[in-house]
C-alpha cells in the first residue's frame, strides 16, 4: 500500500479538519444575470474520512468541489484546507498548496494518449519542475494495482485502469485531500466498484481525506457519509449510507419532500 508522507508521525491535518467551508457563497455573473451557485455552504470534512456530495443537476456540487480545492475563488465566506485559509494566500502560495496538498480526479481521465501510464503519472511533477523520485512512482503504481501496466498507453488500458492511472497521478504528490468529480461517471459498474474500493482503501489505509461528487447511490454507499446539496445549500446529511437509503433520500428531494 502506498505510504503517505510522514506516516510515521501523525500530521496535524490528519486529526482534525482537512477541509472546512464556512458560509461559502459563490455567484457567477452571466448575461442572464447573477447565478447563485453556492448560497451559504458550511461543512467540515474531517481528516481521514470519505464524503460523497450528491444533489440534483445544477445544485452546486462541482462548484463546491472547485471552491474547496482552490480551483475557483469564493464570492464570500471561507475555505480552509490543511489549516490554511485559501483567500489569505498569495497566488503563489495557493499554487503550492494545490500542488502539494490537494489531488483532483475528474470523470474524464484526462490522460495524455501518447504517454505511458508511468509517464502520465510523472507528468504533473515534471511540469512543476519537481520530478517525482522513481520509487514514489513505483509506490503509487503499486497502490493502484498497475505495476504490470506501467508501460502501457491509455488506449491499451480499460476505463477502470485509466481512472486508476489518473488516481495514481493525483496521489504522486502525496496530497492530504483528494477531490473527485464523478470519478466513476464514465465507467461500467464492475470498473466503478474497483475504483471505489481503491478509493476506500486509500482512506482506510494511508488516511487520505476524500470528497467525491457522484450521481450514483451505489458509489455514494462506499463513503462514510453523504452531503446533499439543493439550490446551492446543504439540505441534508446521511452517515453510513447504503445505496437504498441514498436513493430514497434523492427521491424525496426530487419529490420536494
Ligand atoms: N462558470 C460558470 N458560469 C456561470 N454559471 C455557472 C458556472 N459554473 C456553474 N454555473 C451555474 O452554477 C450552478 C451550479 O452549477 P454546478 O456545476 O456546480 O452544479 P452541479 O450540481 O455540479 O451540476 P451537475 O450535476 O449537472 O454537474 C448552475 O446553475 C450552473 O449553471
Amino acid at each position: 500500500m502506498f505510504t503517505l508522507r510522514n506516516r510515521t508521525t501523525v500530521k496535524e491535518s490528519q486529526v482534525g479538519e482537512a477541509v472546512e467551508l464556512v458560509e461559502v457563497h459563490k455567484e457567477y455573473s452571466t448575461d442572464a444575470g447573477v447565478v447563485k451557485a453556492l448560497a451559504g455552504v458550511s461543512a467540515v470534512f474531517e481528516a481521514g474520512t470519505f464524503t460523497a456530495v450528491m444533489g440534483p443537476s445544477g445544485s452546486g456540487k462541482s462548484t463546491l468541489l472547485q471552491c474547496a480545492a482552490g480551483l475557483d475563488t469564493v464570492t464570500s465566506g471561507q475555505v480552509r484546507v490543511a489549516g490554511a485559509e485559501l483567500s489569505g494566500l498569495s497566488s503563489n502560495a495557493l499554487t503550492i498548496l494545490r500542488r502539494d496538498r490537494i489531488g483532483f480526479v475528474f470523470q474524464a481521465f484526462n490522460l495524455i494518449p501518447s504517454l505511458t501510464a508511468r509517464q502520465n503519472i510523472e507528468l504533473p511533477r515534471r511540469l512543476a519542475g519537481r520530478p517525482a523520485p522513481p520509487g514514489d512512482v513505483d509506490a503509487v503504481l503499486e497502490s493502484v494495482g498497475l505495476t504490470d501496466r506501467a508501460g502501457h498507453r491509455p488506449s491499451e488500458l480499460s476505463g477502470g485502469q485509466q481512472q486508476r492511472v489518473a488516481i495514481a497521478r493525483a496521489l504522486v504528490t502525496r496530497p492530504d485531500v483528494v477531490f473527485a468529480d464523478e470519478p466513476t461517471g464514465a465507467l461500467d459498474s464492475a470498473s466503478s466498484r474497483e475504483v471505489l474500493k481503491l478509493v476506500r482503501g486509500l482512506v482506510d489505509g494511508p488516511g487520505l481525506t476524500v470528497v467525491m461528487v457522484t450521481h450514483d447511490p451505489r458509489a455514494a454507499s462506499h463513503a462514510d457519509r453523504v452531503l446533499f446539496l439543493a439550490d446551492g445549500r446543504i439540505s441534508g446529511e446521511l452517515a453510513d449510507p447504503t445505496a437504498d437509503l441514498v436513493a430514497a433520500q434523492l427521491a424525496a428531494m426530487e419529490a420536494g419532500a
